[in-house]
């Protein structure tokens, strides 16, 4: 509560949190009120302010609703901004968190010693390292450069495995490509991570049952199963083209002596990175880039390795969103442009204006970079949908940043989010600070623009790269805007709001009480 609030101001704000709170969850109140064993109507009054509560149906709220409401000392943290803000100075693109993490899991695949130069430290990572930790993995920062070393045991703790980190994380499913090397049989918690609806773990079944394993799933765990007598005979043909499912078969494969063949595999950033990596350890792999790869897989793998994840496209996306909605000039540094290509075009098209400087190698030697100065450009909405597709289409990760973009442009753009079943829906959390976001059906958003952005508090959606969305639209919104609970944000980016205040942003960090 801050000093001049009234009590029933701060009873009302506390109604406000846990009602957006329930809506983040898709609970009615019918059903939070079953779920704490009270009726709608006391709910209905709890969200209105007309309630006094007691710290124990705080807790029992955040708990049901899975979300922090009130928190001493180490809970979540929350940021205010002050808006609107333009924008100056220059800045580096980190580090991918989605190579960052398909790193970690391959570092399994290798008895010797792995060091990751420049590592994205964002949550995302801390948890797979609090997983491989778990396992008897010895991990260490190096360095105030964020260089990762890595050191995995002779032998694998596997039945040690830290279930809350892991079950914090999607990526822990790429465990499977590697593990299966590692063990006959092993358990591993189903794969959590953002709130993006049901993800399907299908295609990473189909594409590792080629290498004898066999997964079943039950009361929250896959069981796994190897029977060694079984080895791919023709190439692997993925179901779908998805990033971590190509991962997981590329690792799968680094093991396997023998050439395998992956068709219709991904050949996005992340990819490209894990196949760098590879070859680094000795691994063959052919066709980089492209949707078929050959890899010659060792019988063992034991060096000393040194890798350099390249930079990540969706960080410079969140970038360039930043300063077109705060209509700024600024230098974004060390953008991996390959994978920025289609986004650029379209941003082009819409009527904004950028210089590019000439390409230079990222740190792995591969991967093209350049920097991007942004102008402060009038905007309108695209004539088409905006409608992601597996590289080399606009990235799907990209996508929610076009809301925000679209909100500050002339007309009506439309996005299309075939991918995810329930990510589109959080954009709507733009209407609470002016903007006219309507779902046309859970896929489908229909934004109009340009906005008048105004300042208000709300708490994080549950999926990263629409949290990210509302803060950048705090930034050009007028007055004082709050955002609650940042873990999420954290999981994929480094140092963000402190990031965008080096760039004048005005934002503070804090915690409850
Ligand atoms: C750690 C990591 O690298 N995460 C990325 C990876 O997750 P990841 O590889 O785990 O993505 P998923 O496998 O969950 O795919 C996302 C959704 O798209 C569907 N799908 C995907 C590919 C396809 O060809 N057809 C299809 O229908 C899947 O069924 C799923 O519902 O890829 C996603 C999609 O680019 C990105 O959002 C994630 O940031
Ligand atoms: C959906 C995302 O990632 P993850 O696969 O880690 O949930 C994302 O990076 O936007």
């Amino acid at each position: 509560m801050t000093q001049d609030e009234q009590p029933d101001d701060y009873k009302g704000r506390i109604g406000n949190l846990i009602r957006d709170a329930r809506k983040h969850r898709g609970l009615t109140q019918a059903q939070l009120a079953e779920r704490l064993g009270t009726s709608q109507s006391a709910i209905n009054r709890i969200e209105k302010g007309h309630q006094n509560l007691s710290l124990e149906m705080l807790a029992r709220i955040g708990t049901a609703l899975d979300s922090e409401i009130v928190a001493l000392g180490a809970g979540p943290t929350h940021l205010r901004v002050k808006g609107p803000t333009t924008l100056t100075g220059s800045i580096d693109v980190k580090t991918s968190k989605n190579a960052g993490v398909a790193l970690l899991c391959a570092s399994l695949l290798n008895r010797g010693r792995t060091t990751l130069r420049k590592v994205a430290r964002i949550e995302e990572v801390n948890r797979l390292l609090e997983v491989l930790a778990s396992l008897g993995v010895q991990t260490r920062w190096i360095n105030a450069e964020n260089d990762l070393e890595i050191i995995p045991p002779k032998e694998l703790d596997l039945t040690k495995i830290d279930e809350e980190a892991a079950r914090r994380t999607r990526s822990v499913i790429m465990f499977l490509g590697p593990l299966l090397h590692r063990a006959e049989t092993f358990d591993l918690p189903y794969a959590g991570g953002c709130n993006l609806g049901t993800r399907t773990v299908e295609p990473h079944m189909s594409a590792l049952r080629p290498f004898g394993l066999d997964v079943k799933a039950t009361d929250g765990w896959y069981h796994a199963q190897l029977n060694r007598a079984i080895e791919p005979d023709r190439p692997i043909v993925l179901t779908e083209r998805g990033d971590t499912v190509t991962e997981n078969a590329l690792m799968a494969a680094a093991l396997h002596p023998g050439r395998t063949v992956i068709r219709n595999a991904s050949s996005n950033y992340m990819v490209q990175d894990l196949c760098f990596y590879l070859q680094a350890l000795g691994v063959e792999v052919e066709g980089i880039g492209t949707t078929t790869l050959t890899v010659t897989g060792c019988e063992s793998i034991d060096v000393d390795v040194d890798y350099s994840p390249s930079e990540d496209p969706i960080e410079a996306m969140s970038l360039l969103a930043a300063a077109i909605v705060t209509r700024s000039e600024i230098t974004i540094q060390r953008a991996p442009i390959e994978f920025l290509e289609i986004e650029l075009a379209v941003l082009e098209e819409m009527g904004f204006h950028y210089d590019l400087t000439e390409e230079y190698l990222a740190a792995n030697g591969r991967t093209r970079l350049v920097d991007i100065t942004t102008h402060a450009s009038d905007l309108v909405a695209p004539r088409d949908k905006i409608h992601p597709m597996p590289f080399p289409g606009l990235n799907i990760d990209n996508l929610p940043f076009f809301a925000v973009i679209g909100a500050v442009a002339h007309g009506t753009t439309y996005l299309h989010d075939w991918v995810y079943d329930n990510r589109a829906i959080y954009l709507t959390e733009l209407n609470k600070l002016g903007g006219r976001v309507t779902l046309l059906d859970p896929h489908r958003v229909q934004i109009e623009g340009p906005t008048s952005w105004t300042g208000t508090e709300l708490v994080c959606p549950p999926a990263l790269r629409p949290a990210v969305v509302v803060l950048l639209a705090m930034l050009a919104s007028k007055g004082t805007s709050v955002l609650r609970s940042t873990y999420v944000i954290h999981r994929g980016y480094e140092d963000l709001a402190e990031r965008l205040s080096s760039l004048g942003a005005e934002i503070e960090t804090f915690r409850d009480i």
